[in-house]
């Protein structure tokens, strides 16, 4: 069993340092784990946000653990080279196209939600978002109109396969959990969506024991607010599906709670390749100060162990001894409380 374990910037190496020690308690036989630079750390040492040496370390593992990517001593660099074409890249070139983010509420933690806690106790959904299209990975252009005002351009594009692959997904994970999916657009405006709605209605045809429904993304964003509770499956663009799981986050708690995975159609020995990481950023306002929550990362090892390694009993473990800390009062500044990264790690690892 490999794991390539990509800690990046900001936060990213002080929650990574508290998911290895988890992965190091669990004391899984045979496994290897390789480090690997990525984002701003690795511009500076390598002259590129994504080294060759770091995608095909990435390759040639059976899951990839990724903290975070994201420096704004990069800002001012061309946008090729920024730290978070780092994760871009590697979903693009991994073929991870979907990118499952389950938010479920914690027992203990509603008082903490962002919505009433009776609203905040209803919440078991996961947003299954598409990863590899739509306008974050189309043509991007700046121009100079003739009147010197500066135009900026991102092409938002999807191709039938792109859809009907991500809808599979997202049916057979309803199918999996309550039964139903609800498919997010803007088919009133948007193209794209439009062909996003066909296609979903016509892969609909093969789970009839899925009950779908259709929610304009505006929409969305106020019913995830209003009745959470409603929500099984969602299944979504990238960007909208970036935008509502930050938001989902809030609902439950905080962004240091929610885990992810991205994957593709790679099967490896154990399960199915992909890589996995917290669905926050690099957080460079808290960074080096020892407060992050690394409980998002340590959710998204027991994804890998899930997903990657076929290690079901070991992923439960973790989940457990994560949802026991915070029913015992474990709380990270992001959730009113004082423990810092390290110990919220111990916590966690007592009760492991
Ligand atoms: N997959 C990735 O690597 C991602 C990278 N980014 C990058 O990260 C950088 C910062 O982006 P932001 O918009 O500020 O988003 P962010 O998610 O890094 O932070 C947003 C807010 O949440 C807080 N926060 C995030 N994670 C936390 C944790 N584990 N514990 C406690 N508080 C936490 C931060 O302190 C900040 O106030 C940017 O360069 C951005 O491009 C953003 C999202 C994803
Ligand atoms: C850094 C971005 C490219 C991605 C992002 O915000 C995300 O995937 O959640
Ligand atoms: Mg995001």
């Amino acid at each position: 069993m490999k794991i390539a374990c990509f800690a990046g910037d900001g936060i990213g190496p002080e929650i990574m340092a508290e998911a290895r020690r988890v992965l190091a308690a669990l004391d899984l036989p045979g496994l290897v784990v390789f480090e690997g630079d990525v984002g701003g750390a690795a511009y500076r040492r390598h002259g590129h946000p994504l080294p060759e040496e770091t995608l095909d370390m990435a390759r040639a593992a059976d899951g990839v653990l990724f903290g975070a990517v994201g420096d704004p001593a990069c800002d001012a660099l061309e946008r090729h080279l920024r730290p978070e074409q780092a994760i871009l890249g590697l979903r693009s070139a991994l073929g991870l196209f979907a990118n499952l983010r389950p938010a479920t509420m914690f027992a203990g933690l509603e008082s903490m939600s962002a919505l009433r806690p009776e609203i905040a106790a209803e919440i078991d959904l996961l947003i299954v978002r598409e990863l590899n299209g739509d306008v974050y990975f189309g043509e991007k252009a700046m121009r100079t109109l003739d009147d010197g005002r500066r135009q900026g351009f991102d092409f938002m594009s999807y191709a039938e396969d792109e859809v009907r692959r991500i809808a599979h997904v997202a049916f057979r994970a309803a199918r999996g959990r309550n039964g139903r999916l609800c498919s997010v657009d803007k088919a009133n405006v948007l193209e794209t969506s439009q062909l996003w709605r066909d296609v979903v209605i016509e892969t609909h045809a093969e789970y009839p024991d899925v009950e779908l429904s259709h929610m304009y993304v505006d929409n969305a964003a106020m019913q995830l607010v209003k009745n959470p509770g409603q929500f099984d499956v969602v299944v979504t663009g990238n960007l909208f599906g970036d935008i509502l799981s930050d938001q989902a986050s809030m609902c439950v708690g905080s962004i240091g709670l929610l885990a992810s995975a991205a994957l593709g159609e790679r099967q490896t020995q154990f399960g199915t390749f992909g890589l996995y990481e917290p669905i926050h950023g690099s957080a460079p306002d808290i960074a080096g100060q020892g407060e992050a929550n690394p409980m998002a990362m340590i959710l998204s090892l027991a994804m890998l162990l899930r997903h990657s390694l076929g290690r079901e009993e070991d992923a439960a473990r973790v989940e457990r001894a994560v949802s026991q800390a915070l029913a015992d009062g474990v709380r990270g500044g992001d959730l009113g409380g004082t423990a810092g990264t390290r110990e919220i790690g111990d916590a966690v690892l007592a009760r492991l």
